[in-house]
């Protein structure tokens, strides 16, 4: 099967990619090359994270790179975490000090003014071609408290839409129905096949 590598050190969407490009391509990440070192993600939107973490290393390793910038928009804390997302309780990346900080700056909030998204933006950058993107959301709000065994990230305190369960609550399978890169991914497979 053919190779593609996504410029990600994060398990949990090396999980999702891997499940949603199952039988089409063998999903590699930055799990399996420990020595390059992390990308600086210094952009103002998840567009431009995206883009600097494909093309840095498609420029490198002169192939072609998918990269994945995501996070939380919260709309009662005017859109943060946002791009902030990985490393807003602190630069060490720890999901539930993140958790804990996002339930401490609601507190207080009432239930329909939790209203917050999913955003997910893949870039795919290949040596002398335009870096093209993808982007998919999902729209729900945040819990009083976590909620939920599966997922990373911001899953237990997310609830899906309409239905009564956090991200957490959904296996795999359910997550990517529905999630905002499941929705990025989608695109991304549709123009892979087209090429
Ligand atoms: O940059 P890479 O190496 O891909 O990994 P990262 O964890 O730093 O990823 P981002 O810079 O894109 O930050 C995204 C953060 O947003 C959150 N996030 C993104 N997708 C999520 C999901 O599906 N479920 C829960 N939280 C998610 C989670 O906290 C991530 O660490
Ligand atoms: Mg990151």
């Amino acid at each position: 099967m053919k190779e593609l590598l996504i410029a990600t050190s994060n398990k949990g969407k090396v999980e999702d990619f891997k499940k949603l490009f199952q039988g089409m391509y063998e999903v590699k990440s930055l799990l399996d090359y420990p020595h390059i070192p992390d990308i600086i993600e210094d952009g103002q939107t998840f567009q431009d994270n995206a883009q600097k973490k494909a093309e840095v290393l498609s420029t490198a390793l002169n192939e072609t790179v998918v990269a994945d910038d995501s996070g939380l928009v919260i709309d009662a804390l005017n859109g943060r975490p946002g791009v902030f997302s990985a490393r807003y309780a602190g630069e060490e990346k720890n999901d539930q000090a993140n958790i804990e900080k996002v339930l401490e700056d609601l507190r207080g909030v009432a239930e329909q003014d939790r209203t917050a998204r999913f955003v997910c933006t893949i870039a795919l950058a290949s040596p002398n071609k335009e870096t093209i993107f993808f982007e998919g959301q999902c729209e729900g709000f945040i819990s009083h408290e976590q909620v939920g065994e599966h997922g990373f990230g911001y899953d237990p305190i997310f609830y899906v839409g309409q239905t009564a369960k956090t991200m957490a609550q959904l296996t795999l399978e359910e997550k990517n129905e529905i999630s905002h890169r499941a929705r990025a991914i989608e695109q991304l497979k549709d123009y892979l096949l087209g090429e």
